[in-house]
């Protein structure tokens, strides 16, 4: 038996996995946390795993507190960066025990978009990427298109290619969206979305493009239980949940 904590568990993604690990036999939930609960709550409660789904500003605290607390994370809040993420690996060096999964998105269709654009983009001379997502979201672009974003730009960079054509040398309100490493990115924000993302590839005379779409928050959860299942067997900083599964 798992026994896992759940932090942001009154959140949308934190309720749902409250829900799932409730409902699996090998899991065992023992601590629900939320804001203003202390990470010593999931020590006191005997947790193997920490899930965190909570905001931007908490999760680098939250990921370090549970280091201390010799306690496995599986991440799924958005909005790390790099300096972030390389002082969680450093710290963990203190703890080669134990292992940290921080995973953009763990919807499977999104960890195989991420995957497929990546193999797609050496062979197209321009590549976007669209996030579309619920407005409550609070961090533009997504997480999950950061990732896709950086994906293309390395095998791009890999490959030798150009800079994706484009002719705009006037865009006074930023209509052509956010840089990331060359790639543009463009957050649509809409009541009625979950969490959507296309990836677009052209080259003279066609098109391809990779869609993924969470119509529910259930879509999460398979690769979600994945990562507390595993991050046990994979000490050490692991980034994108791709990386425990045989792609
Ligand atoms: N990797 C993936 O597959 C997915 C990732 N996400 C990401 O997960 C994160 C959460 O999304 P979502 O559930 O929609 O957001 P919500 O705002 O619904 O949930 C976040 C919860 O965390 C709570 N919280 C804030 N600070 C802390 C803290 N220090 N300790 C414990 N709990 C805290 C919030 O409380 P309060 O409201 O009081 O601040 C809230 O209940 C986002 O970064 C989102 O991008 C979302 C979906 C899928
Ligand atoms: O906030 C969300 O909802 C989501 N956040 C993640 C992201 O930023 O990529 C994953 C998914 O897109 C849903």
């Amino acid at each position: 038996m798992i026994n896992v904590a759940v932090l942001g568990a009154a959140g949308r993604m934190g309720s749902h996995v409250v829900q799932a690990v409730e409902a699996a036999d090998d899991l065992a939930l023992v601590a629900a946390l939320d804001t203003d609960d202390e990470i010593a709550a999931a020590t006191h409660a005997k947790a193997h795993v920490a899930v965190d789904f909570t905001v931007p500003d908490a999760t680098e605290a939250n990921v370090h507190a549970l280091i201390d607390a010799g306690i496995h994370a599986v991440v799924g809040t958005t909005g790390w960066t790099e300096d972030a993420l390389a002082r969680v690996d450093e710290h963990l060096r203190e703890r080669p025990d134990l292992g940290v999964l921080i995973a953009p998105n763990f919807a499977i269709g999104a960890v195989l978009a991420m995957r497929f654009a990546a193999a797609a983009a050496p062979y197209f001379e321009s590549a976007e990427v669209v996030e579309l997502h619920h407005p409550d979201k609070v961090d533009a672009p997504s997480g999950t298109a950061l990732h896709t974003a950086r994906g293309i730009a390395a095998a791009r960079a890999s490959a030798g290619l150009a800079p994706s054509p484009d002719a705009t040398t006037h865009d006074p309100d930023g209509a052509r969206g956010a840089n990331v490493d060359g790639v543009h990115v463009h957050a649509v924000r809409l009541r009625g979305l979950v969490a959507h993302e296309e990836v677009l590839f052209g080259n003279a005379g066609e098109a391809f493009t990779i869609r993924t779409d969470s119509f529910d928050r259930v879509s999460f959860m398979p690769g979600v239980l994945l990562g507390v299942r595993e991050v046990g067997n994979h000490p050490g900083l692991t980034l994108g949940l791709d990386r425990y599964m045989s792609l």
